[in-house]
C-alpha cells in the first residue's frame, strides 16, 4: 500500500499516524505493555512517538508491582542506580507451575492484566453425603469467640480461617488473609541488597500483611531450580524467591513440605529481605477450612514504623562453605545468608 493510501485509511479510522514512523500508536497501546523491559527499550530506539509512549509505560510500571492485583498500589522507588523496577508475573496467590506463563500486559491505561490461573485446590468445597459442607464453620459470620475457625492472632505458628468449606460468605470478617495486601509498601532498592519492600505506613504488631504468593513447587522442581538459581547466584547478580516450609504435623513423625517459587511468577513478598536477628515480620501456615492447601502467611511480630524495611529470618542453616554475603546490619549479623540443601 503507497504511503498516502495509508496515511488516508488510517486517518479515516481516526487512527493517530505518523507517515514518517509508519506505526499507529492504537497498536503500541496494544501490543507495547506486553513487552519486557529489554524489548519496550529495543523498540523505543526505533521513534521519537515510541519513546515517549515506551516511557509512558515505565512510568506506570515502576508506579504499581501488582500490575493493579492489589487493591493498593506497590510503587517502586530507587534513589542508587538506574533500575526502575523489577520484572516479574503477577500472581496475589498460590498456583501451580507451567512450562508456559502468558505474557501479562503491564503498564497500559487501558489493558487489565488477568491473573493467571489460581490453584484449582483452594477452591475445593469438602462436603458430607448430603452435599453440606462438612467442615468449617456454620456460622453466618464467624462473629462468636467460639468459632472454630478463629484462631489468627498473628502470633501462634498455625492458624485457621474461614474458607470454602464455611457456609459464611466472602464477607466474613475471618478471611483476612485471602484478601490481598493488607497494608501499604514500597519497594526500595538497596545499593547491596537489590530491591527491599519497606513500610509504608505504620503497622501495628500482629497485624496481618501478605501472603507468600508464587508456584507450588514439588520437592523434586524445587531442588532442580534451587540448584540453577545456585548457579545463577553465584555467577553475579541473580536473585532467587524459592522459599521452602517444613511444617511438622501433630504426630511428629511426619512433615509436610511446602516449595513456593515467587521467582519468576509472585506478589510483593518476593522483596522480603533476609535478617539475621530475626527481622520484624513472622510467618505462619494458614489453613482456610476446606482448601487442600495451606498459605503461608507474614505479620508484624513488632509493630512496625512507616519507611522501616521489612525483613524475616530465611532461616538458620549456612550449608555453604563460602555463602552470599549477608548485608542486614543488624548486630547479630552471621556475614553470610543462609543455605540449606533443599
Ligand atoms: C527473596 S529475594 C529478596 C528481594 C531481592 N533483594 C531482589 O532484589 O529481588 C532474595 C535475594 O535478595 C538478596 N538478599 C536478601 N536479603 C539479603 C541480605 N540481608 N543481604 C544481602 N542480600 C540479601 C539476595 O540476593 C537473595 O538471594
Amino acid at each position: 500500500m503507497a504511503e498516502e493510501e495509508e496515511e488516508e485509511e488510517a486517518v479515516s479510522s481516526n487512527k493517530r499516524y505518523n507517515p514518517k514512523e509508519g506505526f499507529p500508536l492504537e497498536c503500541a497501546e496494544l501490543v507495547l505493555p506486553y513487552l519486557t523491559p529489554s524489548e519496550l527499550a529495543n523498540v523505543s530506539m526505533t521513534c521519537n512517538s515510541l519513546r515517549e509512549f515506551a516511557h509512558s509505560i515505565t512510568l506506570r510500571r515502576s508506579s504499581d508491582a501488582s500490575r493493579t492485583f492489589e487493591n493498593l498500589p506497590v510503587p517502586f522507588l530507587n534513589a542508587v542506580d538506574s533500575h526502575l523496577y523489577a520484572h516479574f508475573l503477577y500472581t496475589p496467590s498460590l498456583l501451580l507451575p507451567s512450562s508456559f506463563f502468558p505474557r501479562q500486559p503491564w503498564g497500559s491505561s487501558v489493558i487489565s492484566p488477568s491473573a493467571p490461573t489460581q490453584l484449582r485446590a483452594e477452591s475445593i468445597t469438602l462436603v458430607d453425603e448430603l452435599g453440606r459442607a462438612s467442615s468449617g464453620c456454620d456460622c453466618e459470620a464467624c462473629a462468636g469467640s467460639e468459632c472454630p475457625c478463629l484462631g489468627l492472632d498473628g502470633l501462634d505458628d498455625v492458624g485457621r480461617e474461614c474458607g470454602p468449606g464455611c457456609r459464611c460468605g466472602i464477607e466474613c470478617g475471618n478471611r483476612s488473609s485471602r484478601n490481598g495486601l493488607a497494608v501499604r509498601v514500597k519497594i526500595v532498592r538497596d545499593k547491596r541488597k537489590g530491591w527491599g519492600l519497606h513500610a509504608d505506613q505504620f503497622i501495628r504488631k500482629g497485624e496481618f500483611v501478605f501472603e507468600y504468593a508464587g508456584e507450588l513447587l514439588t520437592t523434586k522442581e524445587a531442588q532442580r531450580r534451587h540448584k540453577y538459581y545456585d548457579e545463577l547466584a553465584l555467577q553475579g547478580h541473580f536473585s532467587s524467591a524459592l522459599l521452602v516450609v517444613r511444617e511438622h504435623l501433630p504426630s511428629g513423625k511426619a512433615c509436610l513440605r511446602l516449595n513456593i517459587d515467587a521467582t519468576r511468577i509472585g506478589n510483593v513478598a518476593r522483596f522480603v529481605n533476609h535478617s539475621c536477628d530475626g527481622g520484624n515480620l513472622s510467618t505462619k501456615l494458614v489453613r482456610s477450612l476446606g482448601a487442600l492447601f495451606p498459605r503461608l502467611c507474614f505479620f508484624a511480630s513488632k509493630d512496625i514504623q512507616e519507611d522501616e524495611e521489612l525483613t524475616f529470618s530465611y532461616g538458620e542453616i549456612r550449608k555453604r562453605p563460602i555463602g552470599l554475603p549477608c548485608f542486614c546490619n543488624s548486630p547479630s549479623c552471621f556475614g553470610t545468608l543462609p543455605s540449606e540443601d533443599t
